[in-house]
């Protein structure tokens, strides 16, 4: 696993690389700088009522790389992604795209730049009234104005990455919980997006299925490259697709740097969390 780490960092990254721990403490206050990139947060807070989920969270997700994003149940994984795509807008504190806030920006500006995300939500998020082919293609016909037979090239490119070429006809509650994965993966992808979110991809799935979508995640970003933020629980998930690693707990972010500093850190939290070890600062609440 450690091996595929260190593979995994000798690809060239366009932004320099966190500094093992500091970087995430981004401070200064020049707005509108993507600064080398594509998405970074500055100082968020956001809160629900009377619980504050982000407090003053600051991150540069690295250009081109697959940045993990760990933490315990309920620390605020999710929360993060809907801020980043605008779904969330922040308390305090400013979302950063292309080096634009996205807050600070028109709603249509706003839709603009979300086009450039793809997202794979938990259940792969399909529409279970249409098939698969149909599903893979909706963002293509929703957005452009390409020709069907241009968009069945592209769609079906998608769908034979991720190997779903023998299910293009089947309904989403004919597939099992991976299979609608990939297809939300290829659907993700139709758009060429510049980044992708991966919200739990691993949700639900068996070790070894999720070790196949691990690897079906890192032959995708091999092909087509972007800026990759996988947002998970699973451990041997992360050791597996990580460029790089932020863990997050209580709101702000207590560790961000390549993995293997990730899997080195001398921080107790970071150390029990990443050890899966029930003795340490993380206890049951
Ligand atoms: N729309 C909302 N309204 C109220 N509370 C919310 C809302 N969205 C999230 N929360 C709360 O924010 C906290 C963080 O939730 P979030 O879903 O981001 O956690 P997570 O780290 O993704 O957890 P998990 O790993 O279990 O998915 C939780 O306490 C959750 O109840």
């Amino acid at each position: 696993m450690m091996e595929k780490i260190f593979a995994r960092g000798e690809r060239p990254v366009t932004a320099p690389a966190p500094d093992g721990g500091h970087r995430h403490r981004a401070d200064n206050g020049s707005h509108g700088d993507a600064d080398g990139h594509s998405m970074q947060v500055r100082n968020l807070h956001k809160a629900f009522g009377d619980s504050a989920v982000m407090k003053g969270l600051s991150l540069d997700f690295v250009d081109e790389a697959i940045t993990t994003i760990l933490g315990p149940s309920g620390t605020g994984k999710s929360v993060l992604i809907k801020h980043l795509v605008g779904l969330l807008e922040p308390d305090q504190g400013e979302v950063l795209v292309f080096g634009r806030n996205i807050w600070g920006i028109s709603e249509n500006e706003r839709y603009e730049i979300r086009k450039k995300f793809g997202v794979l939500f938990q259940d792969g998020a399909l529409f279970g009234s249409m098939n698969i082919y149909d599903n893979v293609a909706f963002p293509l016909r929703k957005h452009t104005d390409r020709a069907e037979d241009e968009i069945e090239h592209t769609v079906m490119s998608h769908i034979k990455e991720v190997g779903l070429e023998e299910a293009i006809d089947k309904y989403p509650g004919e597939l099992s919980g991976g299979m609608r994965k990939r297809a939300g993966f290829a659907r993700a992808l139709v758009m060429k997006p510049q980044i992708v979110l991966f919200d739990e991809p691993d949700s639900g799935l068996d070790p070894v299925r999720t070790s196949l979508l691990c690897d079906l995640i890192l032959d995708i970003h091999r092909e087509h490259g972007g800026t990759y933020l996988v947002v998970t629980h699973d451990i041997e998930s992360a050791k597996k697709v990580s460029d790089y690693i932020g863990v997050l707990w209580k709101g702000n972010v207590v560790h961000y740097g390549d993995a293997s500093s990730a899997f080195g850190s001398d921080d107790p939290f970071v150390r029990q969390f990443l050890s899966g070890a029930s003795a340490g600062p993380l206890g049951m609440d």
